[in-house]
């Protein structure tokens, strides 16, 4: 009982140990892969095209075999817990198989009734309200395939939801849609979270994962680079600083003179890299007195680097300056920072 009760609460809806898989051809597909999903998280699992993250899908749902490692999934083993387990998770990979020539409606009533566990009693009511969670119900009695990219997604979800579940496995869900496609599946996976099922999707789009996920992991050949909540992640790296000003030479060389690096000029811009730890107002720590800090020396005297103090400087050095701050780090810069090469994929 207690581990019945232990497995279906488990916290972590995903855990991997050492998870990988190399083809039969001999590709390295998944190296080594320690993951863990939160219960209740968007989780976006990042990586550019060819990182594994399709592999690993296919592993956590007991599609395919690991060639090393564990899958648990609800906290039950996989692929053996699979019969047991499956029905919770609702999944939608490589988009839908669908019936063009039938309905949104009767191709949800043909995946019911595909269920053996569905009761053909309370089919239509369970279709009805599927198709209104995706935002189809008007479009039900449309043929399948008069429906946008974005719809045959959307039904594809509103199968994956006939019935309850706990997770839902999303393999790149807006690949190939437009933005408004794109921000439909966005929208509806925020819903589906705060319903309160765990969603894991895998993206390439970094942009997609900061607007939609709580947490990431980010996978780069095969291997888990880090794993975390998106704010951690984005904290993780600091933003630079960037300077609106038509003198653009005589700020650069006073951010230099300020131990700033990496100083470029733009048209009426200059960014560069701070050198400490910003303190917060108030807080004149004694921590970057200096010396051994080298990189995190900040101001050549040995004190922080006080950006109310730079700012002043280069007021009082005839600088005119229209903007000035810290912009905030993005996942691109994380995975850059991380990685130490640029997120560069096809399409
Ligand atoms: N069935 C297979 N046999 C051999 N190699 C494979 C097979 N499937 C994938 N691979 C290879 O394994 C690596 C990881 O592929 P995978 O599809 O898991 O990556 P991905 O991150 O999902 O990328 P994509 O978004 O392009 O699908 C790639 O180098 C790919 O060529």
């Amino acid at each position: 009982m207690a581990d019945a009760a232990g497995a279906a609460e488990a916290a972590t809806v995903v855990e991997t140990t050492g998870l990988t898989k190399r083809y039969r051809g001999g590709q390295l597909a998944v190296d080594g892969l320690d993951l863990a999903v939160p219960r209740g998280s968007v989780f976006g699992f990042l990586g550019p095209n060819g990182s594994g993250k399709t592999t690993t899908i296919r592993m956590l749902l007991g599609l395919i075999e690991p060639t090393r490692g564990t899958a648990r999934l609800l906290g039950e083993p996989m692929p053996s817990a699979a019969r047991r387990v499956l029905p919770r998770v609702g999944a939608l990979i490589e988009g839908p198989a669908l019936y063009g020539f039938l309905s949104g409606r009767d191709n949800l009533l043909r995946y019911d009734a595909a269920d053996p566990d569905a009761d053909p009693r309370t089919r239509s009511a369970r279709v009805g309200e599927a198709l209104e969670r995706v935002g189809l119900a008007a479009a039900a009695g449309k043929k399948a395939r008069a429906y946008s990219l974005g719809m045959k997604q959307r039904l594809g979800l509103a199968a994956a939801l006939l019935q309850p579940r706990e997770l839902l496995v999303l393999d790149e869900p807006t690949n190939g849609l437009d933005p408004q496609g794109m921000r439909e599946i966005r929208a509806l996976v925020r819903e589906l979270a705060a319903d309160g099922i765990t969603v894991f999707l895998s993206s390439h789009l970094l942009d997609e994962i900061e607007q939609v996920c709580t947490h990431t992991a980010v996978m780069h050949r095969g291997r888990l680079v880090t794993q975390g909540t998106v704010a951690e992640m984005s904290a993780g790296v600091r933003g630079r600083l960037a300077v609106g000003t038509p003198d653009t030479a005589e700020a650069a060389r006073l951010l230099k003179e300020h131990g700033v690096t990496d100083v470029t000029v733009e048209e009426n811009r200059v960014t560069g890299e701070l050198p400490a730890p910003v303190p917060a107002p108030g807080h004149g720590n004694a921590g970057a007195d200096g010396a051994a800090a080298g990189a995190g020396a900040g101001a050549p005297d040995g004190d922080p680097l006080d950006l109310a103090d730079l700012n002043a400087a280069l007021v009082r050095a005839g600088v005119r300056v229209r903007a000035f701050g810290q912009e905030n780090a993005s996942l691109e810069d994380a995975f850059v920072a991380l990685t130490g090469e640029g997120f560069d994929v096809a399409g």
